[in-house]
Protein backbone atom coordinates (compact mmCIF):
# COMPACT_ATOMS: atom_id res chain seq x y z
CA UNK A 1 0.00 0.00 0.00
CA UNK A 2 2.97 2.43 0.57
CA UNK A 3 3.93 4.56 -1.79
CA UNK A 4 0.66 4.74 -3.68
CA UNK A 5 -0.34 8.12 -5.62
CA UNK A 6 -2.01 10.09 -2.97
CA UNK A 7 -5.82 11.32 -3.54
CA UNK A 8 -7.07 7.88 -4.29
CA UNK A 9 -9.12 6.17 -1.75
CA UNK A 10 -7.19 3.65 -0.34
CA UNK A 11 -8.18 0.63 1.61
CA UNK A 12 -6.45 -2.14 3.02
CA UNK A 13 -6.97 -4.97 6.00
CA UNK A 14 -5.19 -5.98 8.65
CA UNK A 15 -6.52 -8.91 10.13
CA UNK A 16 -10.08 -8.10 9.38
CA UNK A 17 -9.58 -4.48 10.07
CA UNK A 18 -10.28 -2.34 6.81
CA UNK A 19 -9.03 1.35 6.56
CA UNK A 20 -10.50 4.15 4.71
CA UNK A 21 -7.97 6.71 3.93
CA UNK A 22 -10.59 9.89 2.84
CA UNK A 23 -9.32 11.70 -0.74
CA UNK A 24 -7.46 14.95 -0.31
CA UNK A 25 -8.01 18.20 -2.01
CA UNK A 26 -4.66 20.57 -2.10
CA UNK A 27 -5.74 23.87 -2.48
CA UNK A 28 -4.21 26.34 -4.47
CA UNK A 29 -2.13 29.11 -1.87
CA UNK A 30 -3.74 31.90 -3.40
CA UNK A 31 -7.20 30.72 -2.69
CA UNK A 32 -6.68 30.40 1.23
CA UNK A 33 -5.13 33.14 1.16
CA UNK A 34 -8.40 34.74 -0.42
CA UNK A 35 -10.80 32.87 1.43
CA UNK A 36 -9.22 34.01 4.39
CA UNK A 37 -9.02 37.74 3.57
CA UNK A 38 -12.92 37.57 2.49
CA UNK A 39 -14.16 35.93 6.20
CA UNK A 40 -12.13 38.48 7.53
CA UNK A 41 -14.08 41.29 5.92
CA UNK A 42 -16.69 40.00 5.87
CA UNK A 43 -16.87 39.16 9.85
CA UNK A 44 -15.38 42.83 10.10
CA UNK A 45 -18.25 44.53 7.61
CA UNK A 46 -20.52 42.62 10.46
CA UNK A 47 -18.42 44.24 13.35
CA UNK A 48 -19.33 47.47 11.77
CA UNK A 49 -23.05 47.39 11.18
CA UNK A 50 -22.99 46.12 14.91
CA UNK A 51 -21.21 49.10 15.97
CA UNK A 52 -22.10 52.27 14.43
CA UNK A 53 -20.84 54.69 16.78
CA UNK A 54 -17.36 53.14 16.56
CA UNK A 55 -17.20 52.96 12.88
CA UNK A 56 -18.39 56.46 12.32
CA UNK A 57 -15.80 57.77 14.78
CA UNK A 58 -12.52 55.43 13.35
CA UNK A 59 -13.92 56.81 9.98
CA UNK A 60 -14.21 60.60 10.64
CA UNK A 61 -10.66 60.35 12.74
CA UNK A 62 -9.19 59.10 9.16
CA UNK A 63 -10.71 61.37 7.36
CA UNK A 64 -9.56 64.55 9.44
CA UNK A 65 -5.82 63.13 9.92
CA UNK A 66 -5.96 62.44 5.85
CA UNK A 67 -7.45 66.04 5.56
CA UNK A 68 -5.53 68.33 8.12
CA UNK A 69 -2.84 65.99 9.14
CA UNK A 70 -2.31 66.04 13.40
CA UNK A 71 -4.47 69.38 13.79
CA UNK A 72 -7.05 67.57 12.84
CA UNK A 73 -7.29 65.42 15.96
CA UNK A 74 -5.89 67.64 18.21
CA UNK A 75 -8.37 70.85 17.61
CA UNK A 76 -11.71 68.67 17.79
CA UNK A 77 -10.03 66.94 20.85
CA UNK A 78 -9.73 70.37 22.60
CA UNK A 79 -13.02 71.57 21.76
CA UNK A 80 -14.85 68.15 22.91
CA UNK A 81 -12.87 68.22 26.44
CA UNK A 82 -13.84 71.86 27.04
CA UNK A 83 -17.46 71.12 25.96
CA UNK A 84 -17.53 68.42 28.12
CA UNK A 85 -16.19 70.17 31.50
CA UNK A 86 -18.41 72.85 30.61
CA UNK A 87 -21.43 70.42 30.47
CA UNK A 88 -19.94 68.24 33.74
CA UNK A 89 -20.09 71.90 35.61
CA UNK A 90 -23.42 73.07 34.46
CA UNK A 91 -25.20 69.48 34.73
CA UNK A 92 -23.38 66.78 36.05
CA UNK A 93 -26.31 64.46 36.18
CA UNK A 94 -27.22 64.68 32.44
CA UNK A 95 -23.57 64.66 31.65
CA UNK A 96 -23.56 61.67 33.49
CA UNK A 97 -26.51 60.14 31.37
CA UNK A 98 -25.61 61.28 28.31
CA UNK A 99 -22.13 61.16 27.83
CA UNK A 100 -19.70 59.97 30.38
CA UNK A 101 -22.22 57.27 31.19
CA UNK A 102 -22.18 55.37 27.90
CA UNK A 103 -18.28 55.81 27.08
CA UNK A 104 -17.29 54.66 30.33
CA UNK A 105 -19.82 51.51 30.07
CA UNK A 106 -18.37 51.35 26.09
CA UNK A 107 -14.93 51.43 27.24
CA UNK A 108 -15.54 49.07 30.41
CA UNK A 109 -17.40 46.44 28.50
CA UNK A 110 -14.79 45.89 26.31
CA UNK A 111 -11.67 45.96 28.97
CA UNK A 112 -12.90 44.74 31.40
CA UNK A 113 -15.83 42.17 31.56
CA UNK A 114 -15.55 41.17 27.71
CA UNK A 115 -12.13 39.77 28.82
CA UNK A 116 -13.14 37.52 31.90
CA UNK A 117 -16.78 36.61 30.72
CA UNK A 118 -16.39 33.42 29.70
CA UNK A 119 -14.73 32.45 32.60
CA UNK A 120 -16.83 34.39 34.93
CA UNK A 121 -19.94 33.16 33.82
CA UNK A 122 -18.57 29.26 33.76
CA UNK A 123 -16.82 29.58 37.04
CA UNK A 124 -20.17 31.03 38.81
CA UNK A 125 -21.84 28.51 36.96
CA UNK A 126 -24.54 30.10 34.56
CA UNK A 127 -22.58 28.76 31.45
CA UNK A 128 -24.93 25.72 30.18
CA UNK A 129 -24.30 22.77 27.61
CA UNK A 130 -26.24 22.15 24.88
CA UNK A 131 -25.48 19.51 22.38
CA UNK A 132 -22.31 19.27 23.28
CA UNK A 133 -21.41 23.10 23.02
CA UNK A 134 -20.67 25.35 25.82
CA UNK A 135 -23.65 28.00 25.88
CA UNK A 136 -23.48 31.43 27.94
CA UNK A 137 -25.01 34.48 28.69
CA UNK A 138 -24.54 37.35 26.30
CA UNK A 139 -23.17 40.48 27.82
CA UNK A 140 -25.35 43.04 25.81
CA UNK A 141 -24.58 46.47 26.76
CA UNK A 142 -22.52 48.15 30.23
CA UNK A 143 -24.18 51.70 31.58
CA UNK A 144 -22.19 53.31 33.90
CA UNK A 145 -22.55 55.84 35.93
CA UNK A 146 -20.64 57.35 39.03
CA UNK A 147 -21.10 54.33 41.35
CA UNK A 148 -22.72 51.43 39.39
CA UNK A 149 -21.97 49.01 36.14
CA UNK A 150 -25.21 48.11 35.15
CA UNK A 151 -24.67 44.92 32.73
CA UNK A 152 -27.42 44.32 30.38
CA UNK A 153 -27.34 40.18 29.97
CA UNK A 154 -29.34 38.03 27.75
CA UNK A 155 -29.47 34.89 29.75
CA UNK A 156 -29.08 31.41 27.93
CA UNK A 157 -32.58 29.66 26.88
CA UNK A 158 -34.27 28.29 29.96
CA UNK A 159 -32.48 30.36 32.68
CA UNK A 160 -34.33 32.61 35.15
CA UNK A 161 -33.36 35.59 37.20
CA UNK A 162 -32.99 33.54 40.55
CA UNK A 163 -30.41 31.76 39.16
CA UNK A 164 -28.44 35.02 38.95
CA UNK A 165 -29.84 36.55 41.90
CA UNK A 166 -28.09 33.21 43.75
CA UNK A 167 -24.57 33.68 42.63
CA UNK A 168 -25.34 37.58 43.27
CA UNK A 169 -22.10 37.48 45.61
CA UNK A 170 -19.80 35.40 43.32
CA UNK A 171 -20.44 37.71 40.04
CA UNK A 172 -19.42 40.88 41.86
CA UNK A 173 -16.15 38.90 43.04
CA UNK A 174 -15.75 37.58 39.89
CA UNK A 175 -15.49 40.80 38.48
CA UNK A 176 -13.28 42.28 41.52
CA UNK A 177 -16.35 43.63 43.47
CA UNK A 178 -17.75 43.70 46.92
CA UNK A 179 -21.60 44.39 46.04
CA UNK A 180 -23.92 43.01 42.79
CA UNK A 181 -27.25 42.95 42.56
CA UNK A 182 -29.88 41.29 39.99
CA UNK A 183 -32.66 42.69 38.82
CA UNK A 184 -35.24 40.88 36.50
CA UNK A 185 -36.40 44.13 35.43
CA UNK A 186 -34.63 47.28 34.39
CA UNK A 187 -33.89 49.25 37.51
CA UNK A 188 -35.00 52.46 37.61
CA UNK A 189 -38.50 54.22 36.94
CA UNK A 190 -38.50 55.80 33.59
CA UNK A 191 -37.91 59.43 33.74
CA UNK A 192 -41.26 62.21 33.84
CA UNK A 193 -41.25 63.97 30.30
CA UNK A 194 -42.68 67.66 29.97
CA UNK A 195 -42.25 70.26 27.47
CA UNK A 196 -42.36 70.04 23.81
CA UNK A 197 -40.93 67.38 22.66
CA UNK A 198 -41.87 65.14 25.62
CA UNK A 199 -44.35 62.97 23.57
CA UNK A 200 -41.28 61.42 21.17
CA UNK A 201 -39.18 61.24 24.40
CA UNK A 202 -42.04 59.05 26.07
CA UNK A 203 -42.20 57.09 22.86
CA UNK A 204 -38.77 56.43 23.11
CA UNK A 205 -38.93 55.25 26.93
CA UNK A 206 -41.47 52.53 26.03
CA UNK A 207 -39.05 51.17 23.89
CA UNK A 208 -36.48 51.82 26.50
CA UNK A 209 -38.69 50.28 29.59
CA UNK A 210 -40.21 47.53 27.48
CA UNK A 211 -40.69 44.42 29.59
CA UNK A 212 -37.78 41.90 28.58
CA UNK A 213 -38.16 38.72 29.64
CA UNK A 214 -34.66 37.43 28.21
CA UNK A 215 -32.69 39.47 29.75
CA UNK A 216 -31.22 40.36 33.56
CA UNK A 217 -29.68 43.73 34.65
CA UNK A 218 -26.49 42.81 37.02
CA UNK A 219 -25.69 46.31 38.75
CA UNK A 220 -22.08 46.02 40.06
CA UNK A 221 -21.24 48.77 43.15
CA UNK A 222 -17.74 50.25 41.14
CA UNK A 223 -17.03 52.66 43.90
CA UNK A 224 -19.27 52.08 47.06
CA UNK A 225 -21.13 55.74 47.82
CA UNK A 226 -22.15 54.16 51.23
CA UNK A 227 -18.82 54.33 52.61
CA UNK A 228 -19.34 58.01 53.72
CA UNK A 229 -21.71 59.39 56.18
CA UNK A 230 -24.27 60.92 54.78
CA UNK A 231 -25.58 64.24 56.43
CA UNK A 232 -29.00 65.29 56.87
CA UNK A 233 -31.49 65.75 54.30
CA UNK A 234 -32.72 69.29 54.01
CA UNK A 235 -36.46 69.59 56.10
CA UNK A 236 -38.87 70.47 53.57
CA UNK A 237 -41.73 73.07 54.96
CA UNK A 238 -44.27 70.65 53.60
CA UNK A 239 -43.53 66.84 53.40
CA UNK A 240 -44.34 65.12 50.30
CA UNK A 241 -45.38 61.62 52.18
CA UNK A 242 -45.05 59.96 49.27
CA UNK A 243 -41.52 60.56 49.00
CA UNK A 244 -39.68 61.44 52.03
CA UNK A 245 -35.68 61.35 51.36
CA UNK A 246 -34.24 59.56 54.47
CA UNK A 247 -30.97 57.48 52.54
CA UNK A 248 -28.52 57.61 49.89
CA UNK A 249 -28.54 54.41 47.31
CA UNK A 250 -25.51 53.13 45.82
CA UNK A 251 -26.21 55.18 42.77
CA UNK A 252 -26.26 57.95 44.69
CA UNK A 253 -29.79 59.28 44.36
CA UNK A 254 -32.05 59.71 47.41
CA UNK A 255 -33.73 56.78 48.67
CA UNK A 256 -37.60 58.32 49.67
CA UNK A 257 -40.23 56.27 52.22
CA UNK A 258 -43.11 56.08 50.80
CA UNK A 259 -45.21 56.96 54.10
CA UNK A 260 -48.66 57.17 53.43
CA UNK A 261 -50.82 54.45 54.30
CA UNK A 262 -48.39 52.23 55.25
CA UNK A 263 -46.29 50.61 58.23
CA UNK A 264 -43.08 50.20 58.38
CA UNK A 265 -40.42 48.22 60.70
CA UNK A 266 -37.25 48.78 61.04
CA UNK A 267 -35.17 45.65 62.02
CA UNK A 268 -31.59 45.48 62.74
CA UNK A 269 -28.81 44.37 65.18
CA UNK A 270 -28.22 46.64 68.55
CA UNK A 271 -25.42 49.24 67.34
CA UNK A 272 -26.32 48.82 63.63
CA UNK A 273 -28.16 52.20 63.65
CA UNK A 274 -31.84 51.93 63.98
CA UNK A 275 -31.70 55.28 65.71
CA UNK A 276 -30.50 57.01 62.22
CA UNK A 277 -33.28 55.40 60.13
CA UNK A 278 -36.09 56.58 62.95
CA UNK A 279 -34.92 60.56 63.20
CA UNK A 280 -33.97 60.38 59.71
CA UNK A 281 -37.54 60.04 59.44
CA UNK A 282 -38.34 62.22 62.47
CA UNK A 283 -36.34 65.13 60.82
CA UNK A 284 -37.97 64.93 57.21
CA UNK A 285 -40.90 65.29 58.92
CA UNK A 286 -40.38 68.52 60.84
CA UNK A 287 -42.26 70.86 58.71
CA UNK A 288 -45.13 68.65 58.97
CA UNK A 289 -44.65 68.52 62.97
CA UNK A 290 -44.19 72.27 63.58
CA UNK A 291 -47.12 73.34 60.93
CA UNK A 292 -49.77 70.67 62.69
CA UNK A 293 -49.85 68.20 58.93
CA UNK A 294 -48.22 65.46 61.44
CA UNK A 295 -47.84 64.07 65.21
CA UNK A 296 -45.81 62.03 66.51
CA UNK A 297 -46.38 60.03 69.24
CA UNK A 298 -43.45 58.37 70.17
CA UNK A 299 -42.66 55.31 72.78
CA UNK A 300 -39.05 54.79 73.89
CA UNK A 301 -38.97 51.75 76.14
CA UNK A 302 -34.85 52.27 76.80
CA UNK A 303 -36.16 55.19 79.33
CA UNK A 304 -35.90 58.17 77.07
CA UNK A 305 -32.07 57.28 76.03
CA UNK A 306 -32.79 57.58 72.14
CA UNK A 307 -35.98 59.97 71.94
CA UNK A 308 -35.89 62.28 74.87
CA UNK A 309 -33.65 64.96 73.33
CA UNK A 310 -36.74 65.31 70.60
CA UNK A 311 -39.34 65.82 73.18
CA UNK A 312 -40.42 69.14 72.03
CA UNK A 313 -41.38 67.85 68.75
CA UNK A 314 -43.71 65.07 70.10
CA UNK A 315 -47.11 65.53 70.37
CA UNK A 316 -47.35 62.38 72.97
CA UNK A 317 -43.83 60.95 74.46
CA UNK A 318 -44.10 58.35 76.84
CA UNK A 319 -40.46 56.37 78.34
CA UNK A 320 -40.92 55.63 81.32
CA UNK A 321 -43.92 53.94 83.16
CA UNK A 322 -44.88 50.18 80.24
CA UNK A 323 -49.15 51.90 81.75
CA UNK A 324 -48.38 54.89 79.90
CA UNK A 325 -47.16 53.42 76.79
CA UNK A 326 -50.23 50.97 76.82
CA UNK A 327 -52.17 53.98 77.48
CA UNK A 328 -50.76 55.99 74.81
CA UNK A 329 -51.21 52.91 72.18
CA UNK A 330 -54.86 52.59 73.53
CA UNK A 331 -55.25 56.29 72.46
CA UNK A 332 -53.82 56.04 69.71
CA UNK A 333 -56.55 53.22 68.59
CA UNK A 334 -59.47 55.64 69.51
CA UNK A 335 -58.56 58.11 67.65
CA UNK A 336 -58.51 55.26 64.90
CA UNK A 337 -61.91 54.40 66.22
CA UNK A 338 -63.23 58.08 65.84
CA UNK A 339 -61.69 58.54 62.46
CA UNK A 340 -63.37 55.08 61.25
CA UNK A 341 -66.77 56.07 62.13
CA UNK A 342 -66.46 59.97 60.74
CA UNK A 343 -64.84 58.91 57.24
CA UNK A 344 -66.76 56.02 56.84
CA UNK A 345 -68.64 56.16 53.50
CA UNK A 346 -66.86 59.22 52.71
CA UNK A 347 -63.40 58.56 51.88
CA UNK A 348 -61.11 54.84 51.70
CA UNK A 349 -57.95 56.95 52.25
CA UNK A 350 -57.53 59.28 54.98
CA UNK A 351 -55.35 62.88 53.70
CA UNK A 352 -53.88 64.57 56.41
CA UNK A 353 -54.07 68.06 56.95
CA UNK A 354 -53.83 70.44 59.56
CA UNK A 355 -57.20 70.07 61.18
CA UNK A 356 -57.02 65.98 60.74
CA UNK A 357 -53.58 65.45 61.19
CA UNK A 358 -51.33 62.01 60.39
CA UNK A 359 -50.71 60.68 63.40
CA UNK A 360 -47.31 58.64 63.33
CA UNK A 361 -46.52 56.15 66.51
CA UNK A 362 -42.86 55.76 66.47
CA UNK A 363 -41.89 52.76 68.90
CA UNK A 364 -38.33 52.15 69.37
CA UNK A 365 -37.38 48.46 70.69
CA UNK A 366 -41.09 47.10 70.13
CA UNK A 367 -39.64 43.68 71.75
CA UNK A 368 -39.63 45.40 75.42
CA UNK A 369 -43.42 45.90 74.68
CA UNK A 370 -44.79 42.62 72.81
CA UNK A 371 -42.06 40.27 74.41
CA UNK A 372 -39.94 40.90 77.46
CA UNK A 373 -42.38 42.61 79.36
CA UNK A 374 -43.02 40.75 82.58
CA UNK A 375 -46.57 41.98 83.54
CA UNK A 376 -48.85 39.60 80.88
CA UNK A 377 -52.17 41.62 81.40
CA UNK A 378 -49.73 44.78 80.18
CA UNK A 379 -48.41 43.00 77.18
CA UNK A 380 -52.11 41.48 76.15
CA UNK A 381 -53.15 45.29 76.49
CA UNK A 382 -50.43 46.37 74.51
CA UNK A 383 -50.34 43.51 71.80
CA UNK A 384 -54.45 44.15 71.41
CA UNK A 385 -53.84 47.82 70.94
CA UNK A 386 -50.94 46.96 68.16
CA UNK A 387 -52.91 44.48 66.62
CA UNK A 388 -55.74 46.98 65.75
CA UNK A 389 -53.88 49.76 64.81
CA UNK A 390 -51.69 47.40 62.54
CA UNK A 391 -54.54 46.04 60.85
CA UNK A 392 -56.37 49.40 60.67
CA UNK A 393 -54.93 52.24 61.22
CA UNK A 394 -53.09 53.12 57.39
CA UNK A 395 -55.92 54.08 55.79
CA UNK A 396 -57.15 56.53 58.23
CA UNK A 397 -53.94 58.28 58.89
CA UNK A 398 -52.60 56.38 61.89
CA UNK A 399 -49.34 54.97 61.45
CA UNK A 400 -46.86 52.64 62.90
CA UNK A 401 -43.07 52.99 62.71
CA UNK A 402 -41.25 50.45 64.85
CA UNK A 403 -38.17 49.48 65.36
CA UNK A 404 -36.86 45.96 66.73
CA UNK A 405 -33.89 43.98 67.12
CA UNK A 406 -35.00 40.10 66.83
CA UNK A 407 -36.95 39.68 63.94
CA UNK A 408 -38.72 36.09 65.23
CA UNK A 409 -42.51 35.75 65.16
CA UNK A 410 -41.82 34.97 68.98
CA UNK A 411 -40.74 38.34 69.81
CA UNK A 412 -43.48 40.27 67.14
CA UNK A 413 -46.41 38.41 66.52
CA UNK A 414 -47.69 41.26 64.09
CA UNK A 415 -44.28 40.97 61.56
CA UNK A 416 -46.11 40.31 58.48
CA UNK A 417 -48.91 43.39 59.23
CA UNK A 418 -45.76 45.68 58.27
CA UNK A 419 -45.87 46.98 54.72
CA UNK A 420 -42.69 48.32 54.52
CA UNK A 421 -39.83 47.02 55.87
CA UNK A 422 -35.89 47.80 56.52
CA UNK A 423 -33.18 46.06 57.19
CA UNK A 424 -30.11 47.15 58.65
CA UNK A 425 -27.22 44.94 59.91
CA UNK A 426 -28.87 41.61 61.05
CA UNK A 427 -26.99 38.65 62.77
CA UNK A 428 -28.58 35.75 61.01
CA UNK A 429 -29.00 34.41 57.82
CA UNK A 430 -32.42 33.66 58.45
CA UNK A 431 -33.60 37.25 59.74
CA UNK A 432 -33.02 38.65 56.56
CA UNK A 433 -36.26 37.14 55.29
CA UNK A 434 -37.59 37.05 58.84
CA UNK A 435 -37.44 40.90 58.18
CA UNK A 436 -37.62 41.58 54.50
CA UNK A 437 -39.63 38.92 53.41
CA UNK A 438 -39.06 34.98 52.04
CA UNK A 439 -36.46 34.99 49.38
CA UNK A 440 -34.94 38.76 50.21
CA UNK A 441 -31.60 37.17 50.97
CA UNK A 442 -31.11 34.85 47.74
CA UNK A 443 -32.06 37.96 45.57
CA UNK A 444 -29.05 39.87 47.27
CA UNK A 445 -30.17 41.81 50.63
CA UNK A 446 -26.88 40.25 52.30
CA UNK A 447 -28.00 42.18 55.66
CA UNK A 448 -26.30 39.58 57.83
CA UNK A 449 -22.75 40.66 56.37
CA UNK A 450 -22.58 44.27 56.96
CA UNK A 451 -19.15 45.31 57.69
CA UNK A 452 -18.59 46.86 61.44
CA UNK A 453 -18.23 50.12 59.57
CA UNK A 454 -21.38 50.15 57.68
CA UNK A 455 -23.66 51.54 60.77
CA UNK A 456 -27.15 52.97 58.84
CA UNK A 457 -26.57 50.87 56.21
CA UNK A 458 -29.34 48.90 55.00
CA UNK A 459 -31.79 47.04 52.65
CA UNK A 460 -35.18 48.30 51.50
CA UNK A 461 -37.46 46.50 49.26
CA UNK A 462 -38.13 49.28 46.21
CA UNK A 463 -41.78 49.80 45.82
CA UNK A 464 -43.24 47.40 42.60
CA UNK A 465 -40.12 45.40 42.41
CA UNK A 466 -38.78 42.30 44.58
CA UNK A 467 -35.63 43.12 44.45
CA UNK A 468 -33.92 44.56 47.60
CA UNK A 469 -31.72 47.86 46.96
CA UNK A 470 -28.79 49.12 49.65
CA UNK A 471 -29.23 52.41 50.94
CA UNK A 472 -27.33 54.27 54.17
CA UNK A 473 -29.45 56.46 56.08
CA UNK A 474 -28.44 59.71 56.84
CA UNK A 475 -26.72 60.19 60.32
CA UNK A 476 -28.45 63.05 62.68
CA UNK A 477 -26.14 64.04 65.57
CA UNK A 478 -27.66 64.95 68.71
CA UNK A 479 -26.43 68.43 67.99
CA UNK A 480 -28.64 68.06 64.50
CA UNK A 481 -31.46 66.70 66.92
CA UNK A 482 -31.44 70.01 69.22
CA UNK A 483 -31.70 72.01 66.63
CA UNK A 484 -34.83 70.52 65.08
CA UNK A 485 -36.31 70.80 68.24
CA UNK A 486 -36.25 74.25 68.52
CA UNK A 487 -37.23 74.72 65.52
CA UNK A 488 -39.98 72.38 64.86
CA UNK A 489 -41.80 71.84 67.84
CA UNK A 490 -45.20 70.59 68.47
CA UNK A 491 -47.76 73.09 68.59
CA UNK A 492 -49.17 73.62 71.70
CA UNK A 493 -52.77 72.12 71.60
CA UNK A 494 -50.92 68.83 69.65
CA UNK A 495 -51.31 66.54 72.33
CA UNK A 496 -54.65 67.57 72.25
CA UNK A 497 -56.01 65.60 69.59
CA UNK A 498 -58.01 63.54 71.43
CA UNK A 499 -60.04 66.30 71.93
CA UNK A 500 -61.36 65.27 68.53
CA UNK A 501 -62.87 61.67 69.79
CA UNK A 502 -65.34 64.38 71.48
CA UNK A 503 -66.33 65.04 68.13
CA UNK A 504 -67.55 61.78 67.08
CA UNK A 505 -71.13 61.99 66.66
CA UNK A 506 -72.12 59.85 63.95
CA UNK A 507 -73.91 56.29 65.38
CA UNK A 508 -73.56 52.96 63.51
CA UNK A 509 -75.62 53.11 60.65
CA UNK A 510 -79.03 50.96 61.33
CA UNK A 511 -80.19 48.76 58.87
CA UNK A 512 -83.88 49.11 58.34
CA UNK A 513 -85.33 45.34 58.95
CA UNK A 514 -87.02 44.02 55.35
CA UNK A 515 -90.73 43.20 55.47
CA UNK A 516 -90.63 39.41 55.77
CA UNK A 517 -93.81 37.63 54.50
CA UNK A 518 -95.69 35.44 57.53
CA UNK A 519 -94.40 32.15 57.90
CA UNK A 520 -96.70 28.90 58.76
CA UNK A 521 -95.97 27.02 61.89
CA UNK A 522 -93.32 24.93 62.41
CA UNK A 523 -94.45 22.82 64.91
CA UNK A 524 -97.78 20.08 63.89
CA UNK A 525 -100.71 21.54 65.68
CA UNK A 526 -101.27 18.77 68.42
CA UNK A 527 -97.42 19.68 69.62
CA UNK A 528 -98.12 23.18 69.35
CA UNK A 529 -101.68 22.96 71.32
CA UNK A 530 -99.89 20.85 74.02
CA UNK A 531 -96.91 23.76 74.45
CA UNK A 532 -99.30 26.73 74.09
CA UNK A 533 -101.96 25.30 76.64
CA UNK A 534 -101.22 26.27 80.76
CA UNK A 535 -101.28 23.81 82.99
CA UNK A 536 -105.23 23.42 82.58
CA UNK A 537 -105.02 22.46 78.88
CA UNK A 538 -106.88 25.46 77.64
CA UNK A 539 -105.23 26.78 74.78
CA UNK A 540 -103.83 30.21 75.84
N1 LIG B 1 -26.44 56.55 59.52
C1 LIG B 1 -25.35 56.46 60.28
N2 LIG B 1 -24.16 56.82 59.78
C2 LIG B 1 -23.06 56.72 60.54
N3 LIG B 1 -23.02 56.27 61.80
C3 LIG B 1 -24.17 55.90 62.36
C4 LIG B 1 -25.39 55.98 61.63
N4 LIG B 1 -26.37 55.53 62.42
C5 LIG B 1 -25.80 55.21 63.58
N5 LIG B 1 -24.48 55.43 63.56
C6 LIG B 1 -23.55 55.17 64.66
O1 LIG B 1 -23.72 53.81 65.04
C7 LIG B 1 -23.80 53.67 66.44
C8 LIG B 1 -25.08 52.97 66.84
O2 LIG B 1 -26.18 53.75 66.43
P1 LIG B 1 -27.62 53.63 67.07
O3 LIG B 1 -27.57 53.87 68.53
O4 LIG B 1 -28.52 54.46 66.27
O5 LIG B 1 -27.91 52.10 66.82
P2 LIG B 1 -29.16 51.30 67.32
O6 LIG B 1 -29.35 50.19 66.37
O7 LIG B 1 -30.31 52.21 67.56
O8 LIG B 1 -28.61 50.74 68.69
P3 LIG B 1 -29.47 50.12 69.87
O9 LIG B 1 -29.93 48.78 69.41
O10 LIG B 1 -28.52 50.07 71.00
O11 LIG B 1 -30.61 51.07 70.08
C9 LIG B 1 -23.70 55.06 67.01
O12 LIG B 1 -22.38 55.23 67.48
C10 LIG B 1 -23.93 56.00 65.87
O13 LIG B 1 -23.09 57.13 65.97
Amino acid sequence: MIGRPRGEVVTTSAGDLIVFRPRRFELPMWAVVLGLVLRWSGRLLWWCLRHPVATGAVVLALWLYVEFGWPGWVVPLVVASAVSAVWRWRDESSWWAWLAGPLLGAFRRVFVYRRVWREAMTLCGLAETFDRRHVLPELLRVRSDQALDVLTVRMVRGQTPEQFQRVSANLAYAFGRRHARVYAERPGDPPTRTGRGAWVLRLVDRVRYRDRPTVVYVALVRTDALRTLVPPFPVPAVPDFTALPLARREDLRPWSLHLLATHVLVGGATRSGKGSVLWSLVRVLGGGVASGLVRLWVVDPKGGMEFALGRPMFARFACKSFEAMADLLDEAVTVLRERQTRLAGTVRVHTPTEADPLVVVVVDEMAALTAYLQDVELRKRIAGSLGVLLSQGAGVGVLVVAALQDPRKEVLPFRDLFPTRIALGLTEASQVDMVLGDGARNRGALADQMPRWAKGVGYVILDGTPDPMRVRFSYVSDDDIRDMAQRFPAPADASDILAQVGRETATEPVRLPLPRKPSGPLLPDVLRNLLDSDGGGEPR
